[in-house]
């Protein structure tokens, strides 16, 4: 199982290899739980461990594998982040997208070697969605030959780049680039931050962290801001754009070929997510496993609470949820990476159709992995509100991605652009233009669902179903907002009046793509006991999936009352198959303890003697009677008593 999930037998040894390595390394483990850190520690502790890793990684790891490197990062430095998280997930992807052959070679190398530290930063105070109005500037100046970066006012500041505030010293910057007094639009640019010997801030920058967040602490997310900050013209990143020393400006090939940088981190994040997903259940499915509480037949003796079926139903759809997410995840890092290799060599057609895919999948996922973390901390009872559970530090990183890169309604939105389009030929008679990931809604559907009727059809009545209610919820999204516009509304004000509509459509659409992922990898499976296992799981996910969005095929009677009482069956029936297997299927994601750095998710189960041990080393415990007693309360006590 381990092999499906990561992607091969090769990839699950070597995971397992790298695990035992960093077991073996105590310097690579956290010196002490990190929820009894304060927020300095806990960055001090990362780089310390950042800068042994950057020694030893060689000797744990294939550096040039990102699957491998992420494992390690997983293990040794864990989700809160570190002082160059942004360095590897956006930095060095910019520049390796972005950067024309001869910066690379004179950037690239640099970065990779971790002779410089960069981050990507985009984002300010004042926008965040709306690129176009990044008050940023980088105005060409002729006459040296330089673009000149600043920050007009408050608004304009860089606010939130990860390790931007004390850990970077160069970033990719977005400013909007002005030439002659036209304005070009925003561009990325490599930008020097710090002096390279003493780390101090170049003079016209103003940096520093904007403070502690919900989660993710140890990343020093940052503010910056220019004032008439210099940097030479070939630092405008010049693999697709170009500028020339007389200041013709060169257009890419594609107008949206900068945001090849968010289009990466939206692939790869799927998989991060479903990671999260599961590691959450994980914790949550072993402590069931081992808390006994109440009894189902009163003569019998306490049950373990994984044997109560409103558990199964809280933990087991999410569960399908992992899985689906990481073959979802996997299915479009190979597609973007197709992408990329296309758009190097100029082939930019098929930017549009990744860009729709992941703006949806990430939406989905990020949402929904968050509904099933918060559910696993749940389960866990009071246990799981501690921090010894950890759950509330993998919710807290997690939900960041419902936010960053994007959005989520506003990328929805985004898919829905593409949906409408695609609506649009459908209405005109032009299905045959459709793409491979809407081809299915210029197919006529039969009238009702045959769910019930054909049990073995191997999924296809579902998958029918599933496009049906998203080729229904487009058309009439899309409806809607062409209805408006021939009513005389303007376009921006019928789309605004249809988004919630047209966002309905877009997740719809997304889960589609999702189930058929999911089922597209369980047909590929060869192993007869594998494929059994991950069927069951499919089917629970089938059937919860469409009990989910049920309404969307009740309305039109493509479902009926009894067929949905037979997908309500089909989950309970699938709940209580998938228990003896809960375990194991967290289990074969095989993370070790000192990545889930949880008490209550232990592999040995041992979790009360654990939780003891763990509320002792409490710093709070260090003495019997604390300072704030005896310095506030204590008096207190005493003049009551007088
Ligand atoms: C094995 C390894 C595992 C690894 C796992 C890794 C896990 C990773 C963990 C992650 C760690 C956490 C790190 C966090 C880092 C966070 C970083 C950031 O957040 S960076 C900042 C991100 N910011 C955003 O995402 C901003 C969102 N806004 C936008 O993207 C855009 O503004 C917009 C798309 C909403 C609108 O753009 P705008 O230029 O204003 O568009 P227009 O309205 O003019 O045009 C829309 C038009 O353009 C098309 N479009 C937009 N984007 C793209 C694109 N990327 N590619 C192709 N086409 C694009 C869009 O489809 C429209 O087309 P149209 O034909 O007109 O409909
Ligand atoms: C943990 C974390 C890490 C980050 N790291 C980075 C980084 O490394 N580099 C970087 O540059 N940035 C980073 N960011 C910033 C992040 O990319 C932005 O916060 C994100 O893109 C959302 O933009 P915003 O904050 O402007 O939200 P807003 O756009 O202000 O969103 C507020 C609300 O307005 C709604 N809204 C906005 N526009 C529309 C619209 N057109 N239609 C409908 N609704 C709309 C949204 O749906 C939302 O409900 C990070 C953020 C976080 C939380």
């Amino acid at each position: 199982m381990a092999a499906q999930i990561w992607g091969s037998e090769k990839r699950a040894r070597r995971r397992r290899e790298i695990s035992a390595k960093i077991a073996q390394m105590p310097e690579l483990h956290d010196s002490k739980p990190l929820p009894f850190m304060t927020r300095e520690e806990k960055i001090m502790e990362s780089a310390r461990k950042l800068t042994i890793l950057t020694e030893k990684m060689g000797q744990i790891i294939d550096p040039t594998d990102p699957a491998e490197l992420y494992h390690l990062n997983n293990e040794v430095l864990g989700l809160e982040g570190n002082p160059m998280a942004l360095h590897g997930v956006m930095f060095i992807p910019a520049l390796s997208a972005q950067a024309s052959d001869e910066q690379q070679a004179k950037w690239l190398p640099r970065a990779l070697r971790r002779e410089i530290i960069g981050t990507y930063a985009q984002t300010e105070l004042g926008h965040g969605t709306n690129l176009q109005n990044l008050e940023t500037t980088a105005t060409y100046d002729l006459a040296t030959q330089e673009f000149v970066l600043h920050t007009p006012q408050i608004t304009a500041l860089k606010w939130w780049p990860g390790n931007l505030g004390k850990s970077s010293n160069y970033a990719v910057v977005v400013a909007h680039m002005i030439i002659k007094a036209k304005n070009y639009g925003p561009h990325p640019f490599m930008v020097q931050l710090r002096d390279e010997k003493t780390h101090e801030p170049l003079p016209g920058i103003t940096i520093g962290d904007i403070g502690p967040k919900m989660a993710y602490n140890i990343v020093d997310n940052g503010f910056l801001g220019f004032n008439k900050y210099r940097i030479p013209r070939t630092n405008l990143l010049m693999r697709h754009t170009k500028v020339e020393a007389d200041g013709t400006y060169i257009k890419p090939p594609h107008a949206k070929i900068n945001y090849s940088a968010m289009v990466h981190v939206r692939a790869y994040m799927l998989t991060g997510q479903a990671i999260m997903l599961a590691s959450a259940l994980n914790i949550a499915t072993r402590y069931s496993s081992v808390r006994r509480q109440g009894q189902i037949d009163k003569s019998q003796p306490e049950v373990k609470v994984l044997e109560y079926q409103t558990q199964q139903h809280r933990l087991f759809p999410s569960i399908a949820r992992a899985y689906a997410f990481q073959f979802a995840g996997a299915e479009t890092v190979k597609l973007y990476e197709h992408v990329l290799k296309e758009m190097k060599s100029g082939n930019v057609s098929l930017m549009a159709d990744l860009h729709a895919l992941t703006s949806g999948l990430k939406s989905v996922v990020t949402y929904q992995t968050g509904e099933g973390i918060e559910q696993a901390r749940m389960a866990c009872g009071g246990h799981g509100y501690s921090m010894a559970s950890y759950i509330s530090e993998i919710y807290g990183v997690a939900i960041g991605g419902c936010t960053y890169e994007g959005e989520n309604m506003v990328m929805l939105l985004q898919l829905a652009r593409y949906l409408v389009k695609s609506a649009a030929l459908v209405k005109s008679g032009q299905s045959s233009k459709l793409g491979p990931l809407v081809a299915y809604l210029g197919v006529k559907s039969e009238p009702t669902s045959l769910i019930d009727r054909i049990p073995n059809s191997g999924f296809t009545e579902y998958v029918k179903t599933f496009q049906h209610v998203s080729k229904r919820q487009t058309l009439k999204a899309a409806d809607m907002f062409f209805g408006l516009m021939e009513k005389g509304e303007k376009r921006e004000i019928a789309w605004n009046k249809c988004s919630v509509e047209l966002n309905r459509a877009s997740r719809l659409h997304t889960r589609l793509f999702i189930v058929e992922a999911f089922v597209r990898r369980v047909n590929e499976i060869a192993d007869i006991r594998i494929k059994e296992a991950l069927t069951d799981l499919l089917h629970l996910h089938v059937n919860y999936e469409l009990l989910d969005i049920a309404s969307y095929a009740l309305e039109d009677g493509f479902l009926s009352a009894s067929q949905l009482d037979y997908i309500r069956d089909q989950v309970y029936l699938y709940l209580g198959k998938i228990r003896p297997n809960a375990v194991s299927l967290l289990d074969s994601w095989e993370f070790s303890d000192i990545e889930l750095r949880s008490v209550l998710g232990r592999r040995d189960g041992n979790v009360y003697e654990n939780l003891f041990k763990w509320a002792k080393s409490s710093p709070l415990n260090k003495t019997d009677v604390l300072s704030s007693v005896t310095q506030y309360l204590k008096p207190m006590m005493e003049k009551a008593r007088l």
